[in-house]
């Protein structure tokens, strides 16, 4: 499990890269007395990444770059940073990390960017201390930290049950493509699991563990086609009272004939699912012109989860 640092010049450094994720199947229950929603879900991760690079600091220090960096907080809320703090509590280090952040993956959109962040983190500080966590105590600590955070770790496609964090892997064949429309305007995940009570019967009234069999057949076949008719998210309906723009997305999607279209997780990204590279680009150029998505983003899934990156990036 222990990595090796890479030296750059005299600087040691471990970059991990994580990636978003799309729940392709997506049933929530009702809430619990503990305030979470009992889950099935279908986890995909996505070639959006988050990129998390530990150097030496004096305590924990955080700094984060890309285009919607400005909208994550650097204080201890952070997740890299709450998850830098539980490693090291849970190991008894009290060295220093300076954790930088390379946000790809939109802010508060419904692909668990900062699940992402804090599997990174995880995986980063566990390599850059040479502390030497195994994969069950890294889970523990992930879940800990976010219902989203231990497929962060695990990535390729899984089936999530509990509160999402209970993971089994799921056999998937083929390469997905996906579109991505991103919205400038983040959904909080709480505010949109309170619609979804407050819209109280919205669930698909098949929650339980074999809701799931068509998409998972799907997924076995390598089917794109019969995916795209599977996806499924009890949350969307939630998602669209508190964003009733995202209507237009999905619809804008649909008419370029994606195979399927549904929004993300807690939303806002609407994920529309293409039967090729091209179609992907077809319809991202559509939703583009349409006016109905701040950014467009194309992806391929399933890809790995948290993993140290052999050369870092000039
Ligand atoms: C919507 C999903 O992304 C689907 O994978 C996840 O369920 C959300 O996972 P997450 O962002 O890691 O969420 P957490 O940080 O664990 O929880 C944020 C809030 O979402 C709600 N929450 C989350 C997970 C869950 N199974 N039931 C919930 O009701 C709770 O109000 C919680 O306070
Ligand atoms: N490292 C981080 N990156 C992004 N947001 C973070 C981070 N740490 C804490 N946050 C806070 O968490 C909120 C949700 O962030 P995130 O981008 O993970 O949402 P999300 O993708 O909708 O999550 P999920 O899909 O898991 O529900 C942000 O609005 C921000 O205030």
């Amino acid at each position: 499990m222990t990595q090796p640092r890479v030296e750059i010049g005299s600087q040691p450094e471990v970059r991990v890269r994580a990636p978003g994720k799309v729940n392709l199947g997506l049933r929530v229950g009702a809430r619990e007395p503990d305030g979470y929603h009992p889950l099935v879900t279908v986890f995909q991760a996505v070639s959006v990444y988050e990129d998390v690079v530990a150097t030496p600091g004096d305590g924990l220090t955080l700094s984060v770059s890309g285009p919607q960096a400005h909208l994550v907080p650097t204080d201890e809320t952070n997740l890299a940073l709450r998850a830098a703090r539980a490693l090291a509590e849970f190991a008894g280090i009290d060295d220093g990390v300076h954790l930088h952040i390379e946000k790809s993956v939109p802010v508060a959109g419904g692909m668990a960017g900062g699940s992402a962040d804090a599997a990174a983190a995880l995986l980063a500080c566990d390599a850059f201390w040479g502390a030497g966590l195994s994969r069950d105590q890294l889970h523990e600590l992930a879940a800990g930290l976010g219902s989203d955070v231990p497929f962060g770790l695990v990535g390729h496609t899984a089936i999530g049950s509990g509160r999402g964090d209970v993971l089994t892997p799921a056999l998937s064949r083929g390469e997905y493509h996906w579109v991505f429309a991103v919205r400038d305007v983040g959904l909080s995940t709480a505010r949109v699991y309170a619609e979804f009570d407050a819209l109280a019967g919205a669930g698909s009234g098949a929650f339980g563990p074999d809701s799931d069999l068509e998409l998972l057949q799907a997924l076995r076949a390598g089917d794109a086609t019969a995916l795209g008719r599977a996806l499924r998210n009890d949350l969307q309906p939630a998602a669209l009272e508190l964003a009733p723009e995202l209507a237009e997305t999905l619809a804008a999607a649909d008419d370029v004939g994606a195979l399927g279209v549904l929004v993300s997780g807690s939303g806002p990204t609407v994920a529309a699912l293409a039967r090729s590279r091209a179609h992907a680009q077809v319809i991202g150029a559509a939703l583009t012109a349409a006016g109905v998505a701040d950014t467009v983003l194309t992806a391929v899934g399933p890809v790995p989860g948290a993993r140290v990156i052999a050369s870092p990036s000039p």
